[in-house]
């Protein structure tokens, strides 16, 4: 007899096209305007079906996370096995491939990808993972559906919208320092810029608060903007990882073979 061969999901890389900034909540968090883009790669994560939970972190980044319970592929399965009243168990594997804390989502992606593997493997009900991924994180809701999106509200009132770039070649670049969402937003100055309508004509306010706590983004900018070909350039979420779109795989590619060796970048294409 041979193995059961394991279900696989990816959680793709996040970015956010422009994000607005309105204005504070009264949960403390903000509310937001962005458009949510998603890349063909990011995380991977495999699951066999087992009586208990377990999940193992391999790949590039695996030593910067804990595989405890406080992981949100965890939390993410433990909470669908809740919410659809589900006795079974999984052993997960999650490959790192997207740098950790980075402003690309990949907590969310992964929480993501959770549920969207645990509802096919174990034949629940599509709803259930629904209504549990806000409570996950902001991100979570876009991170489900992992289609170009219109963020509202904390960024998880969602409407499907297609932003042109389908298909293009997109270059993230990381200058390897980790940025906390909630730091970059407490460094927001308050000011509310307007909102957003044609996301080329927008900007991320968070690029400034970014900046601040870690200057490094500035050269990740100015860089992407002199690689031939490149366009769109803008920091993603929080930051710190930043994208260019490039016209062509070949100006994309270009920029890849002179991408300094100590910064982390990703070429992929967007969905
Ligand atoms: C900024 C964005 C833009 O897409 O992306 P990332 O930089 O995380 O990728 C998201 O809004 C992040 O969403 P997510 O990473 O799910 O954040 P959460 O876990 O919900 O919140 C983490 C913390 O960020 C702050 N936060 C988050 C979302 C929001 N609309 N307002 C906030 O002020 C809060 O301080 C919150 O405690
Ligand atoms: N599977 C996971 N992948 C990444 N981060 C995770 C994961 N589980 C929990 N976390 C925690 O979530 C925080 C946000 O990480 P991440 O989602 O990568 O940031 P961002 O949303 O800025 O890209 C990190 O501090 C990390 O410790």
């Amino acid at each position: 007899m041979s193995e059961p061969v394991p279900a696989v999901e990816i959680a793709p890389a996040k970015i956010n096209l422009a994000l607005h900034v309105r204005g504070r909540r009264p949960d403390g968090r903000h509310d937001l305007e962005t458009i949510f883009a998603f890349c063909t790669d990011g995380d991977r994560l495999t699951g066999e079906l087992a009586d208990d939970l377990s999940l193992t972190i391999t790949g590039p980044f695996a030593a910067m996370l804990d595989d405890g319970p406080a992981n949100l592929v965890h939390r993410a399965a433990t909470a669908l096995a809740a919410e659809a009243r589900v006795g079974k168990g999984v052993r997960l594997t999650l490959d790192k491939r997207l740098p950790v804390a980075s402003g690309i989502g990949g907590g969310s992606a992964d929480a993501a990808a959770t549920l969207r593997l645990l509802t096919a493997m174990w034949n629940v009900d599509p709803d259930h993972a629904t209504r549990i991924a806000p409570a996950l994180g902001s991100d979570v809701p876009a991170c489900l559906l992992s289609m170009s999106a219109r963020g509202e509200a904390a960024g998880d009132r969602l409407a499907l919208v297609d932003p042109g770039v389908a298909g293009e070649p997109v270059l993230l670049v990381n200058p390897r320092r980790p940025l906390s969402t909630a730091a970059v937003f407490a460094g927001w100055d308050g000011v509310d810029r307007g909102p957003l309508g044609e996301w080329r004509e927008g900007r991320n306010d968070l690029e400034a608060p970014a900046r601040t706590l870690v200057p490094a983004i500035g050269d990740v900018l100015n860089w992407l903007t002199v690689q031939p070909g490149a366009k769109s350039i803008r920091m993603s979420g929080s930051g710190a990882t930043c994208f260019a779109l490039f016209a062509d795989e070949a100006t994309r590619d270009a920029a890849v073979a002179a991408c300094p060796a100590d910064w982390w970048h990703l070429a992929s294409f967007l969905r």
